[in-house]
């Protein structure tokens, strides 16, 4: 298929444009691990490729921050990585990315309306004995998520119309009714995608825990949620950015940075993209990104229905993870685990991070409260985390050396994170455009994957899926 891989070379970064004086076999739009996958395997699989980042760095939505006084290493996005999680594993292990365990050691916190539950951590947050009505009617969400659901292809459920047509905050609220139950429910929810529970399809988040298995594990809620035996269960020494900055280094000069896409057009022979680095001939192209942002170019002749619909329907959650540095691990000395669930006040989930040398509490900012953040100074985000950090913790949590924190939501190129949802009656109207090729260009993203959707294994499954089908085509 095509020229060589490596014949053609274009200049990283460089301010002037670099347009092919040929046409590559594919190009690829965006550097994150979906696009640095598709790229990977297309080069192996013999093609000539060239991969389009609107960023000055490659990783998306795996990103490392530095902490400003200190310059210790922080991931700012993905972080964990579970078992089943087989694929982003596999190119830890191929690029040399060691892992480490997460911190899972005492107790963690359950805050529920100013009170304090501890829990041993071994149980999987937040399914603590004491849980009333959330008990049921979080395994009645299992059982819908269970037997033969159909991964990634939500709209084939039997009932796809009767559950995308509720959200989950319609969903849970048929099956609970106290106020601890009702917000134990929305955090099952929202730890994972970071948006408020009437904004997402329940069609959705059945099939997100659906996915958080792999082809011979059935996913499960408990699997999702866990950090023993879950996903969150170990986490990438130096950060897990350093997966695709060594990717994208493999791929050399392949990968063209500052060139954000501003259109994708076809005809029958050719498609031709541009971008603020120059226009670019190929024959097949692989859009590798959320559907909340692949919207922002423009396609000629034109995308199908369904594909705009999606467009329409997908929006990211809003997310950002603020880490505190302290001299000590002090709440592994009040037995803690540094694991919360909480009050979301600003924050509604902590871990015990790990950068080489530091203490880290780590917690995420979501949905509104992260919006009523996103505007605010700085100084007003840090104080607010670190007394919700005192409510959790205890008062040692003022004392932090250093913090780290990044907001996605203001990120062009991201639109936030970790994951793009859908809405009632986006999947079942126009699912199967996620994946459906129009003219020459196919769709990668995370968002796309069927195991581990919203995951960084999502993203290199679909991926390499995107990059089968172009091989497919192109031989
Ligand atoms: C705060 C946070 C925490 C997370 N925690 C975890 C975790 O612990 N474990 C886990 O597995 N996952 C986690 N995730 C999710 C994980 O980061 C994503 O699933 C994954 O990185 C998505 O990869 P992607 O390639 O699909 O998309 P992206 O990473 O979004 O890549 C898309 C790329 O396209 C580029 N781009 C966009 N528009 C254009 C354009 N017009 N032209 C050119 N380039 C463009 C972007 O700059 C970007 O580089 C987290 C995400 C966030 C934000």
């Amino acid at each position: 298929a095509g020229a060589a891989a490596g014949a053609m070379t274009f200049g990283r970064g460089s301010a002037q444009a670099a347009p092919v004086d040929g046409e590559v076999d594919a190009i690829v739009v965006g550097a994150g691990l979906s696009g640095l996958a598709a790229a990977k395997s297309l080069v192996e699989g013999g093609a000539s490729v060239v991969v389009l980042e609107a960023r000055d760095r490659p990783g998306g939505r795996v990103h490392n921050i530095t902490s400003p006084k200190l310059g210790a290493t922080l991931d700012a996005g993905a972080e964990f990585i579970g078992p089943t999680q087989n694929h982003i594993a596999a190119l830890a292990r191929e690029y040399g990315v060691a892992t480490l365990p997460t911190y899972n050691a005492g107790d963690s916190i359950f805050f529920d309306d100013g009170r304090a539950q501890r829990m041993s951590a071994s149980v999987p947050l937040p399914l603590i004995p004491d849980i009333g009505q959330a008990g049921p009617a979080l395994a009645r969400a299992q059982a819908d998520a269970l037997a033969g659901f159909p991964v990634g292809e939500p709209w084939k459920h039997p009932h796809a119309r009767y559950l995308d047509s509720l959200t989950w905050k319609q969903y849970t609220d048929q099956m609970v009714s106290t106020q601890s139950a009702r917000d134990l429910m929305q955090i099952a929810m929202s730890a994972p995608l970071s948006v408020r529970p009437d904004e997402v399809s329940a069609l959705y988040f059945l099939n997100y825990i659906a996915a958080s298995g792999d082809e011979n594990n059935p996913g499960t809620l408990i699997r999702l949620l866990s950090t023993d035996d879950g996903a969150q269960e170990r986490l990438f020494v130096g950060g897990a950015a350093q997966i695709p900055l060594r990717m994208a280094k493999a791929l050399g000069d392949r990968v063209v940075y500052n060139s954000p896409v501003r259109s994708i057009s076809w005809n029958g022979k050719r498609a031709t993209v541009s971008s603020d680095q120059g226009t670019f001939a190929g024959r097949r192209v692989v859009v590798a990104m959320s559907p909340a942002i692949s919207g922002q170019i423009d396609y000629r002749p034109g995308l199908s229905a369904a594909r705009k619909g999606l467009h329409r329907g997908y929006h990211m959650g809003a997310v950002s993870k603020f880490a505190a540095l302290y001299p000590t691990a002090f709440w592994r000395k009040k037995g803690l685990s540094g694991q919360v669930y909480g009050d979301g006040r600003p924050i509604d989930v902590t871990f015990e991070s790990y950068t080489e040398g530091h203490h880290i509490l780590m917690g995420f900012i979501s949905a509104d409260a992260m919006r009523r953040l996103d505007h605010q100074p700085e100084s007003v985000l840090v104080r607010e985390c670190i007394e919700n950090f005192v409510d959790y913790f205890g008062p040692e949590a003022r004392d932090y050396l250093d913090y780290g924190v990044f907001k996605w939501d203001l990120e062009p190129w991201s639109k936030g994170g970790p994951v793009a949802v859908s809405s009632p009656g986006t999947l079942t109207q126009y699912g199967p455009a996620l994946r459906d090729p129009v003219g020459p260009v196919h769709w990668a993203g995370t968002e796309t994957a069927d195991y581990w959707t919203g995951y960084m294994d999502g993203a290199v499954r679909s991926g390499q899926r995107a990059a089968r089908e172009v091989l497919g085509v192109l031989s």
